[in-house]
């Protein structure tokens, strides 16, 4: 699986999971890929810009929440068929100030976890999400044919040495 991180990806890509207790943040994305789907704070890192500095941007500019001391538990690698390639990085902290705001791109809300609609999510949230609210750390492949997952390759792991060594 570690083979993914030399390849080149178009895209790169952030996302925030922020927890407050048994809760977590979700937004109904409002415009650009994922329109209409449920997801969480996130965005395209900017040139010269770092994985964390963009997650921390993009969840101020969606949500209006300040994060801080976020953990990067996994990587996806994702194709479409269209050509687009991209790479995300998933982040996840429960340090957060303020209260969550809708903005042009997201309406917030919190979510039990053991209620997460996974249903209205992008289709492979359901494998690794779960995984890694329970702490695990993953890498996962997904091939997309628009929003139908055509592929998938994931492994998860216990340490932070095995996943990111
Ligand atoms: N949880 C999850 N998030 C995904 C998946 N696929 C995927 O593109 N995303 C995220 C990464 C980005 O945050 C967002 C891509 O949306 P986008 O290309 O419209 O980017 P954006 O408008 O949010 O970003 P930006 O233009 O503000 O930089 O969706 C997925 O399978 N699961």
């Amino acid at each position: 699986m570690k083979k993914y991180d030399k390849r080149t990806f178009e895209k790169h890509a952030v996302v925030s999971y922020i927890f407050n207790k048994d809760q977590v943040l979700l937004i109904k994305k409002k415009r650009g890929l994922g329109a209409g789907k449920i997801n969480v704070p996130g965005g395209h890192i900017e040139d010269g810009e770092s994985a964390y500095c963009a997650a921390i941007r993009e969840t101020i500019e969606e949500v209006s929440l300040v994060t801080d001391e976020l953990k990067l538990m996994g990587y996806l690698f994702f194709k479409f068929t269209d050509g687009l390639t991209m790479k995300g990085y998933v982040y996840r902290t429960d340090n957060f100030q303020g209260e969550p705001k809708e903005s042009d791109e997201a309406v917030p809300f919190w979510m039990d976890i053991e209620q997460i609609p996974y249903d209205r999510m992008w289709a492979d949230d359901i494998i690794w999400l779960p995984q890694m609210i329970n702490g695990r750390y993953f890498r996962g492949y997904f091939e997309f044919d628009g929003d139908i997952m055509i592929k998938r390759e994931v492994e998860f792991y216990d340490s932070l040495s095995e996943f990111n060594p």
